[in-house]
């Protein structure tokens, strides 16, 4: 078993990497587990760069391996935004009841055939002299007009699922963590990490 330190302070991204993770028996600390850890300032313009700003900082400040989620919600009918400002869309206080009630005023006129959407999720993992890993993932939904379910966290009540007929936070954590944007972006890392053996023992 290996500690895999993920880089963020959000802790619905957590609860869904310890979930994704429990598979190969890896324990997963995060940084809310270390006290005084900085807050890594998000100044790059794509999820890309979020995601490698946030993983080589906190890698290289406690030299290990650590992986960084940058990720957030891509709405057509506002031209891609929130995208990178996803969390402090309406503000610093980075408040997910906040945001949702400001893009469902702002979709308020759009009709249901242009509310298409997408969350988005770039993984970062970043070694101690080794060349960063990213790899990206998505998932498609439309913004629904009022939220549903309690479940997940962020924007999942205001994101439907088209396939499966429910919100984002109508779906059991089992059944999210198969089809979310970090879903598939943490089963490619997966991937590429066995491939080059990079990290740790094959599943
Ligand atoms: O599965 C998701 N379900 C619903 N909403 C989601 C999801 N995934 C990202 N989101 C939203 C939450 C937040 O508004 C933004 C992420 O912002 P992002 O900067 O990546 O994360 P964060 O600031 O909450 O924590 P941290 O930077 O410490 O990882 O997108
Ligand atoms: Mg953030």
């Amino acid at each position: 078993m290996m500690k895999i330190l993920i880089a963020t302070k959000n802790e619905g991204k957590v609860k869904e990497f310890q979930s994704m993770f429990e598979d190969l028996g890896h324990e997963i600390l995060s940084l809310t587990d270390i006290e005084g850890s900085p807050d890594v300032e998000e100044t790059g313009t794509t999820f890309e760069e979020n995601a490698i700003l946030k993983a080589e900082t906190i890698s290289q400040q406690m030299n290990i391996p650590v992986i960084a989620d940058d990720s957030g919600l891509e709405i057509d009918a506002l031209e891609g935004k929130p995208g990178v400002y996803s969390a402090r869309y309406a503000g610093l206080q980075k408040s997910d009841e906040d945001n949702m009630s400001k893009v469902l005023a702002e979709l308020q006129n759009v009709p249901d055939t242009q509310r298409s959407a997408r969350f988005v999720c770039a993984l970062a993992f970043a070694m101690p002299n080794k060349k960063t890993i990213v790899v990206n993932g998505e998932c498609e939904g439309k913004i629904l007009r009022e939220k549903r379910g309690s479940k997940g966290f962020g924007y999942d009540p205001i994101f439907y699922v088209p396939h499966l007929n429910r919100s984002m936070a109508e779906l059991a954590k089992e059944e999210k963590n198969k089809i979310s944007h970090r879903a598939v972006a943490l089963k490619k890392l997966k991937n590429l990490i066995n491939e080059e053996d990079l990290l740790w023992e094959k599943p």
